[in-house]
């Protein structure tokens, strides 16, 4: 079983990962992409990175908006895989066009 991160490790591994919230529940970022048509690509990106990995983001798209919450559902909780998956988040977002931007 993997182990749950505390508040205090959360904290931590965020201060690299700027738009990221997190609790000991999940670890959450609300990305807005430049249209909608982004923002689905964004999702089909991420997928095969995420098989593998072998771990799995909860989505929510809405326009160009897609949120993102991270949780290891076998654990309870937020650990070490999220924020590794957090950081495979921000590179795949990182390579396409941001509203406003
Ligand atoms: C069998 C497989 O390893 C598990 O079901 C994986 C798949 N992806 C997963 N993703 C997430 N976020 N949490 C899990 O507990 C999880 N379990």
């Amino acid at each position: 079983m993997a182990e749950l991160l505390d508040q205090d490790a959360i904290d931590d591994a965020l201060t690299a990962r700027a738009g990221w919230s997190g609790d000991p529940a999940r670890l959450t970022r609300s990305i807005e992409f430049a249209d909608f048509l982004t923002a689905v690509e964004f999702v089909g990106r991420l997928a095969p990175r995420c098989e593998d990995l072998d771990h799995h983001p909860d989505l929510d798209l809405r326009w160009r908006r897609v949120d993102v919450s991270l949780t290891t559902h076998s654990a309870g909780g937020v650990t070490a895989k999220d924020v590794e998956l957090a950081g495979v988040v921000d590179e795949v977002a990182a390579g396409l066009p941001l509203a406003g931007g």
